[in-house]
């Protein structure tokens, strides 16, 4: 991505982000700057942020350092790599010297607490000594953040987190050398005597490191949630062989051009898009379009960059190189999906940008609070500190994103491309499915079964002539009867293809027109009884008439075949109990007996390509949520018009397509798991933000009521950060559910 005068967006890493509160802040400072548009990912770290003309990436970046963030344009995988290792590396050392002296410190401190007798001289001392690098060198992440928001005048968790540590220290040193505190502090399993408020460094020491292990784990969840999200882009071969006056040269993938002819050897991966001119092989697209049986291919097939190639040498001429190939316009379109913001994350963004100053508020209620009612200073700072731990918006933050980036990257994997959170959510509506059928339910590879004369002609003749036509036609009738007609066709001129209806052009001098009875009888070329004859022999076949001039002199017959999951798929469609429509212009026998073979129950037939947004919209209007699947080149304002748009790509135009996701695999099956996956995704997301605002909720009353001990409130939290991305990491492991068992899992 790169910015310019255009508005085009620029994508920034951000670092020094430590929470979703810090996502919202810098969001809604970067839209504060006039024209321009931003989205903040906690996530991913990324920003992306449409720039207007007069503004340059400079004065983003500076509105994010001005905000106490830091940031880089157009970062790199690498770059992105390393400062994350950096960081965790350093999160691990400063967690080690946590623990290692929080657990003495614990031991220590809880002891001489009960149990005077065993107090020595200086015994506090050491304490505040083990204590200090604790919350000095540990907690220096918490502190560095928050003086760093301080001075911009705003709050994050990090100001709630180390005031909670820097206040529980401070309290617990000053009171211990002071001395002379009342007994009577509750430990769970015993009342610490008098003078023991030294037990309020292992409280700072506890929080530190159950805070710190939180983080840790959270950022290693989410570098495998980013590494998962960037996995497909991994796949790009780096290397090629390619071909040069009869010599092979290896150069990088990056240098091929369109047109070079490339050798793959048993083994290799495929570096670009292409077709294959010389050899056979299977080829594995397991990894990049979930597909499980590796292909033949021929020359003339097609193949995709980064599939690998497994038994035969191939010699593949480029159709499409870097940028331009399927899987960069794959991995390109996940990465923007999992960047764009659900609206619930909207919502989620709004309640942590003001939730850290209410929580502060609250916490110096609860102090006041507990002072007014007479108790005593230790009871009040308890709950207090409790307050500021436990209050932490960190899982809420993380509930959306996370899971969002973990089934976005797993349906990926499947051969599924969802393009963004409003099609997860269109999908949990759902419950009418919409399927086009060639090409969609049927191969769309159609076969001459018949072919009739009425003239006494020779039948080669008609298939000659109607050839002649389509070979100008795109249409899988035309492709049909132009492969049946053999031979090179006969020049055509005037061609016109009337679409869902057939074609017309001028043969040899004769005006040839190929389609269906209704375009004969709009055309006004008469139909003899011989053809309306023929036209009832051709049952579940699609069945064209052919005339020269005004009047049918022939009739042709093709015939498609379903798609061998076809059946599977309905049948897992109606197991998500979802209404099942086939859609299609073919008439009303081939539809019903496509319908039957494949157990759809109701079938909208011969319906043209420009009312099939309105059969879509009809639907719609009678109060269905409709999803329509395509294949995404002739149905796309049907798919446009559907409130989940489903398009079967074959190809590299992945992202030009109208739909709301893009099935890669040529297979039905992937619609049952789109949907599927896109429903668990959203349970996910549900749960992980019923976790996290519930336990925010139902914490903070019971941590003012003085029932939460700040070490239980600084395990919670953290552990709920965790829980979070972890729960979102289940994603992963997704298997979709298939109604027929034999067939192979992913
Ligand atoms: N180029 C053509 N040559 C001959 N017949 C055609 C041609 N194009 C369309 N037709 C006829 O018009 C009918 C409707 O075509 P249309 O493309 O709308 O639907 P379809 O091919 O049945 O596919 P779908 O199931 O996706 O609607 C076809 O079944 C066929 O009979």
């Amino acid at each position: 991505m790169t910015s310019g005068p255009t508005g085009a967006p620029v994508e920034l890493a951000v670092s020094g982000m430590t929470c979703a509160a810090c996502a919202s802040r810098v969001e809604r400072k970067l839209n504060k700057l006039a024209g321009v548009r931003a989205s903040v990912n906690y996530a991913t770290e990324r920003a992306v942020v449409h720039v207007p003309p007069g503004l340059g990436d400079g004065d983003v970046i500076d509105t994010i350092r001005k905000a106490g963030y830091d940031a880089r344009v157009r970062p790199r995988a690498e770059d992105d790599r390393a400062a994350h290792t950096a960081a965790i590396t350093d999160l691990r050392r400063r967690l080690l010297v946590a623990a290692l002296l929080a657990i003495p410190l614990g031991n220590l401190s809880i002891t001489l607490a009960l149990v005077p007798g065993l107090r020595f001289p200086g015994w506090e001392a050491l304490c505040v000594l083990l204590a200090l690098p604790v919350v000095a060198y540990s907690a220096w992440p918490f502190h560095r953040a928050a003086l760093r928001n301080l001075r911009h005048g705003s709050s994050s968790m990090d100001t709630l987190v180390s005031l909670g540590v820097l206040a529980s220290f401070g309290w617990a040193a000053w009171s211990s050398f002071a001395g002379g505190s009342a007994p009577g502090h509750w430990l769970g399993f015993g009342t610490t005597a008098a003078g023991a408020d030294a037990v309020y460094l292992d409280v700072a020491a506890g929080v530190t490191t159950f805070l710190l292990a939180g983080r840790y784990f959270e950022n290693r969840s989410r570098r495998s949630a980013v590494d998962l999200l960037t996995a497909l882009a991994g796949l790009a071969v780096k290397d090629a062989r390619v071909l040069r006056d009869g010599v092979e040269h290896v150069v990088p993938a990056v240098e091929l051009r369109v047109g070079d002819v490339v050798v793959v050897r048993p083994g290799e991966g495929i570096p670009v898009d292409g077709e294959v001119v010389d050899g056979c092989s299977a080829v594995d697209a397991s990894a990049v379009t979930g597909e499980s049986v590796p292909a033949e291919v021929t020359p003339g097939d097609r193949v995709v960059g980064a599939t690998v190639n497994t038994t035969g040498r191939l010699v593949v001429r480029a159709t499409g190189v870097g940028a331009h190939t399927q899987l960069a316009q794959m991995s390109a379109l996940v990465e923007e999906a999992a960047q764009r913001k659900a609206s619930v994350q909207r919502l989620v963004d709004r309640v942590c940008a003001v939730f850290v100053p209410v929580v502060l508020a609250v916490a110096l209620i609860t102090l006041l609070g507990w002072l007014a009612t007479g108790n005593g200073a230790r009871e009040a700072f308890t709950a207090a500190v409790s307050v500021l731990i436990i209050a932490c918006p960190c899982a809420l933050g993380l509930a959306t994103p996370t899971a969002l980036m973990v089934g976005v990257a797993r349906a990926a994997q499947l051969g599924i491309l969802i393009k963004g959170p409003d099609a997860l959510e269109a999908t949990r509506m759902v419950d009418t499915v919409v399927l086009d059928k060639t090409g969609t339910v049927t191969t769309g590879r159609m076969a001459v079964v018949d072919t009739a004369s009425f003239t006494g002609a020779p039948e080669a003749d008609v298939l000659r002539r109607a050839g002649a036509v389509e070979a100008a036609s795109e249409h899988p009738v035309a492709a049909a009867i132009t492969a049946a007609a053999g031979d090179p066709p006969a020049a055509v001129t005037g061609f016109e293809a009337l679409v869902g209806a057939g074609a017309r052009g001028v043969v040899g001098g004769v005006r040839i027109t190929v389609g269906t009875a209704a375009l004969m009888a709009e055309s006004g070329i008469t139909i003899p009884p011989a053809a309306h004859r023929w036209l009832g022999t051709t049952g579940p076949a699609t069945a064209v008439l052919v005339a020269e001039g005004g009047a049918v002199t022939g009739g042709i017959a093709v015939r498609d075949t379903v798609k061998p999951t076809a059946a599977a798929a309905v049948a897992d469609l109606h197991r998500l109990g979802l209404r099942t429509v086939l859609l299609t212009g073919d008439n009303e026998v081939v539809a019903r007996a496509v319908a039957a073979e494949v157990g759809i129950p109701e079938v909208l037939a011969e319906v043209r390509p420009v009312d099939k947004v309105a059969a879509v919209r009809e639907l719609r209007a009678a109060g269905h949520r409709v999803a329509v699947v395509g294949d995404g080149v002739n149905d796309g304002p049907a798919l446009a018009a559907a409130d989940l748009g489903l398009a079967m790509a074959r190809g590299s135009d992945i992202a030009t397509h109208a739909a709301d996701v893009v099935l890669v695999r040529d297979d039905l099956t992937a619609v049952p798991e789109a949907i599927a996956l896109a429903n668990r995704t959203l349970t996910t997301i549900r749960g992980n933000l019923a976790w996290a605002f519930g336990y925010n909720v139902a914490a903070i009353p019971l941590a003012a009521l003085g029932l939460l001990n700040p070490l239980i409130a600084g395990a919670a939290m953290s552990l709920s950060s965790v829980l979070v991305v972890s729960n979102s990491l289940r994603l992963r492991n997704h298997r979709p559910s298939r109604s027929r068992s034999d067939r192979p899992r992913v």
